[in-house]
């Protein structure tokens, strides 16, 4: 059976390569893309990308993803660390959920120590830079496939 992930970037990822180069590195999200597509073609799942800076639309794309997608690899930006309502659409999403992080939040300010997503997160990559993001797609395939 089609296995169909979910990426999901949160607020800010969409100047991944051109914002605070010496936390979040070179690469863009669009690079991101290209190279899991890649990888997803190769372990054989299905992909959807989305990013978006906004909350209330970050919800809507979990609920949307109870109707089709296995599972949700989500880079929830700085919501990571305030967002109980991103929480909760997560708790409603039946799927495997995979939370990553370019830069390694526990090793930054005491603020960035805490993300709510981790409460459901199945696996938590943080401070791989973006190869963070495909080796989740790993470890979705290990899980689903
Ligand atoms: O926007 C981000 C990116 C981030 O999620 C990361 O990928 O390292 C870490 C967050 O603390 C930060 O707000």
């Amino acid at each position: 059976m089609e296995k169909r992930i979910l990426f999901l970037n949160g607020p800010n990822l969409n100047l991944l390569g051109e914002r605070q180069k010496d936390v979040y590195g070179e690469v863009t999200l669009d690079d991101v893309e290209q190279r899991c597509r890649v990888l997803a073609d190769d372990l054989g799942l299905t992909v959807r990308f989305e990013q978006t800076n906004y909350e209330g639309a970050m919800i809507e794309l979990i609920h949307e993803a109870r109707t089709y997608a296995h599972g949700i690899i989500i880079n929830p930006g700085g919501y990571s660390h305030t967002s109980v309502a991103i929480l909760d659409a997560l708790n409603a999403f039946i799927g495997t959920v995979l939370e990553v992080h370019v830069s390694n939040i526990h090793k930054r300010q005491a603020f960035r120590h805490k993300s709510f997503v981790s409460l459901r997160a199945d696996g938590v990559m943080a401070g791989f830079g973006t190869d963070g993001y495909e080796l989740a797609l790993r470890r979705m395939a290990s899980v689903l496939l």
